[in-house]
């Protein structure tokens, strides 16, 4: 596996953690390295861009002159954390990460960002539309990883061989006036149909949900794994990383802070109310005043109609999407790698409330979610306590109905 030095994102200083393993299961109170250095913070999560290998001298993204661009990709490390030019070396090995749904528009930018990674040795491009053109475009990167396509359900079962990591934006998007909750009929058809070829093909492999509605076709995806005998909850995950990603961008705005500093976790869900982001536990610690925490919430929630309204009828965020997706990627493959202090906010199976799903900040490691961090819901302030009881009956209606589907369609079959 590839090699990664330093630590990188880090929670509050003594977290209480419930662990995943069942529903019910006592939290564990575990000490969490909040004084670890924030060596990484940013884009990729890319913790050791020292792992990186080049197939020459120049940089992967091309000679010196470029070089600024992968300079703000990467963690401040001192000088002694980098590689000399001969350390510089291939990977003995590196992670397959397959995109299902990759010739759109979430799906294109994401699956570049994913090859520039120095963790992937291969990225499938998997869509029902034309995909070879978008893989051989980004074929002729000269980065390390291998670019393939497949197209047409045929090329399903091959696009899933050997994969890590398996990204699903595949779906509609919404248009103005329109929920993520409208787009249930067909996403769930294409949500299902695609985690049946992961479970037949990829078992193992970490599963990242983006087709929204999220509340609903993360429940559905873990009942058809459930169905087919290989749901492993530790490894199914709603991309709510754009929810993180917002908050943070918003709140340095608002507070004038360096945006490579800030930290908000979102919990609940991936829909309106649902968003919950965490405000007062921010990091750095920063206060609010009421006015500031509802306008920020409210925007927060509300970001992706912004950007469906701005579109004006052509779809929903694609780049910040593809820019956070690949962030959940990067995480997940450093987990995988063996760094042992890797958090991100998603939303998994979980015992932290009365829902059998809810997003909140998991600790990842080589197995999928280690710990779900349980403390973030401690010590609310009344705004959020209360946003927290209201969003409980739309989030648990959400996640009935993903599971429903799948049993309805069971009950059909069955009676057939
Ligand atoms: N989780 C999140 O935070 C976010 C989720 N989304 C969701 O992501 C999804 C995709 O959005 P966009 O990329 O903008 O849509 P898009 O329409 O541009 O791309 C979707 C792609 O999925 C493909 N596709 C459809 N059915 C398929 C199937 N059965 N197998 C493989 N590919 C299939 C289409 O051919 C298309 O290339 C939407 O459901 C959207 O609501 C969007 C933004 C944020
Ligand atoms: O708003 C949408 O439909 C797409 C989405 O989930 C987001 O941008 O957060």
């Amino acid at each position: 596996m590839a090699s990664v030095a330093g630590s990188a994102l880090s929670v509050g200083s003594v977290a209480s953690y419930g662990t995943q393993i069942g529903l019910g299961a006592k939290p564990k109170p575990l000490h969490v390295n909040h004084n670890a250095p924030k060596l990484f913070k940013g884009f990729s999560g890319l913790k050791a861009s020292s792992s990186v290998f080049c197939e020459s001298e120049t940089s992967f993204m091309g000679n010196g002159r470029h070089a600024s661009v992968w300079e703000s990709f990467k963690p401040k490390l001192g000088r002694s954390n980098l590689r000399t030019k001969s350390q510089l070396v291939p990977q003995a090995s590196s992670f397959k990460v397959a995109v299902l749904g990759a010739a759109g528009g979430i799906g294109q930018p994401l699956s570049l960002l994913i090859k520039m990674s120095p963790l992937v040795s291969a990225v499938h491009l998997y869509d029902v539309a034309n995909v070879k053109g978008v893989a051989a475009d980004l074929s002729h990167c000269n980065t390390p990883s291998q670019s393939l396509g497949f197209t047409g359900e045929s090329e399903l079962a091959n696009s899933l061989k050997d994969v890590d990591v398996v990204v699903i934006p595949a779906g509609v998007p919404r248009k103005s006036g329109m929920t993520r909750d409208d787009l249930f009929n067909v996403n769930a058809n294409i949500v299902k149909t695609l985690v049946e070829a992961v479970a037949d093909n990829a078992p193992d492999a970490f599963i990242h949900i983006i087709s929204n509605p999220v509340n609903s076709t993360v429940p559905l995806a873990a009942e058809v794994l459930k169905q087919k005998g290989v749901y492993d909850p530790k490894k199914l995950f709603g991309v709510t990383t754009l929810d993180v990603v917002r908050a943070n961008t918003f709140v340095a705005q608002k507070k004038n802070l360096k945006l490579i500093d800030v930290d908000v976790p979102v919990v609940g869900g991936h829909a309106g109310i649902t968003i919950l982001p965490l405000l007062s536990k921010t990091r750095p610690s920063v206060t609010f005043t009421d006015e500031e925490a509802e306008e920020l919430t409210v925007r927060i929630q509300n970001a992706g109609t912004e950007v469906v309204e701005a579109k004006a009828g052509a779809g929903s965020a694609t780049l910040s999407m593809a820019y956070a997706a690949a962030r959940f990627v990067e995480s997940s493959l450093r987990a995988l790698d063996g760094d042992g202090d890797v958090y991100e906010c998603s939303f998994v199976q979980s015992d932290i409330t009365e829902l059998p799903f809810f997003a909140s900040r998991v600790k990842l490691s080589r197995k999928g979610v280690e710990a779900v961090i349980s403390s973030d819901l401690q010590g609310l302030t009344n705004y959020e306590a209360k946003a927290l009881d209201a969003l409980k009956p739309e989030l648990k209606a959400s996640i009935e109905k993903g599971m429903a589907f799948v049993h309805k369609r069971m009950a059909a079959v069955a009676s057939v």
